[in-house]
């Protein structure tokens, strides 16, 4: 890994703490200065213009966060009440974005558990698609998907069957793609391939990729019109936006390819894990991994404490690598594993570690609210 002085150097609560480079910096010192509400802003149109024509779409827009990306992709796709969103149970969109969805929105929520506990399938999807005009009913009018979801990959199949069934019922579709980036350079799959199967998709670029600020939502000019009214509504319109538009292109450029590496570390501290005796919740797939606690029997008191005491951040069952971890991060953390390992296995001994259960979203790394009976 790229040897960083970055304060995320040692944190692995996320891949959002990446911190902006030198060349982001200086980027930001040559942007021009236009007024983006008024669309004058060449630094940010050019940013908008190319991560569009990544994702196969005709028109982007520079948003703050990609909880406004995918917000307003959302509300831009729902008309007339009542109507719904059909997501994974665990989708950002319906967990961590503050309930927008039912008032941006006023929107009813069909939360979906995968069959196969990983990905939503089109069979996942038909089964809880809400068609018709049943008075009773919220008929489902738009499907947001999420790729990566917790780091595992949506196969562009099961993408393309469920856009085909969407589309069968006049149903749209969006993409939190928060991560895509992670995605297509794991899979190899182009951004524009993805943007086949959606009508709006929303690309955060202050996560792994590192820029300070900043997502692109993408789409036809008429629905992301309707968006970036809402976003000036929520007071999402910026004015000098070029500053933050230079340093997220600059992430693109020069982080997008260094994501593969980044999947790389992360799989190889999966399988020192796993020989330490560890399991994972779900399958490690890019930069995400799922410790198993539980299984463990380890408290995550202790793991966050052993990790302080390295000098390092753990805030639970999550571990997140970036392109900015250090490689002497990820030997404190396998310490701090094998530390609060030793501990489960003494409490145990002495019948003092009940480790009973874990409740939360584990999704986001949420702090595991795991039950221990001491
Ligand atoms: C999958 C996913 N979507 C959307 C978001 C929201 O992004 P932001 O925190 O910039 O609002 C996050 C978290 O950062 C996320 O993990
Ligand atoms: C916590 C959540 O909102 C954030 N997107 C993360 O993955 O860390």
């Amino acid at each position: 890994m790229t040897e960083y002085n970055s304060i995320a150097a040692t944190d692995f609560k996320s891949d959002t703490v990446t911190t902006p480079t030198p060349s982001m910096l200086q980027a930001m010192l040559t942007a021009t200065h236009g007024d983006d509400v008024y669309k004058e802003d060449k630094t940010t149109n050019d940013l908008q213009a190319r991560v569009a024509e990544m994702c196969g779409k005709p028109a982007g827009l520079f948003v703050v966060s990609g909880t406004m990306g995918n917000q307003i992709c959302l509300r831009a796709h729902l008309h007339q009440p009542p109507y719904s969103i059909l997501c994974d149970y665990r989708a950002h969109v319906y967990t961590h974005e503050a309930g927008g969805l039912a008032t941006l929105s006023q929107a009813m929520v069909t939360p979906v558990h995968p069959g196969n506990k990983i990905y939503l399938t089109a069979e996942d999807v038909e089964n809880y698609l809400i068609l018709g005009d049943d008075i009773h009913t919220a008929p489902t009018r738009v499907i947001s998907l999420e790729n990566t979801l917790a780091g595992t990959i949506m196969p562009i199949e099961e993408i393309a069957k469920i856009s085909t069934l969407a589309r069968q019922h006049g149903i749209k579709m969006h993409l939190d793609g928060a991560r895509l980036w992670n995605a297509a350079a794991e899979t190899g799959i182009p951004l524009s391939e993805y943007g086949k199967h959606f009508d709006t998709m929303s690309l955060c670029i202050s996560k792994g990729l590192g820029a300070p600020v900043g997502t692109v939502i993408v789409g036809e000019p008429d629905v992301i019109q309707t968006a970036n009214w809402f976003r000036k509504q929520a007071g999402g319109g910026i004015r000098q936006a070029g500053l933050l538009a230079a340093a997220a292109d600059v992430a693109i450029t020069e982080t997008f390819p260094k994501l593969k590496l980044t999947h790389e570390v992360t799989k190889k501290l999966a399988s020192e894990l796993e020989e330490m005796g560890l399991v994972f919740q779900i399958p490690v797939q890019t930069n995400f991994i799922f410790l198993d606690l539980m299984k463990a029997g380890i408290d995550p008191a202790v793991l966050i404490e052993e990790g302080n005491k390295l000098g390092i951040t753990i805030t639970g069952a999550r571990i997140a690598i970036h392109y900015q971890t250090l490689t002497a991060a990820i030997e404190k953390l396998k310490l701090a594993v094998k530390k609060s390992l030793e501990i489960a296995k003494q409490r145990h001994a002495n019948g003092t570690n009940g480790v009973k259960k874990s409740q939360g979203s584990l999704a986001y790394g949420v702090y595991d609210k795991i039950v221990v009976d001491h």
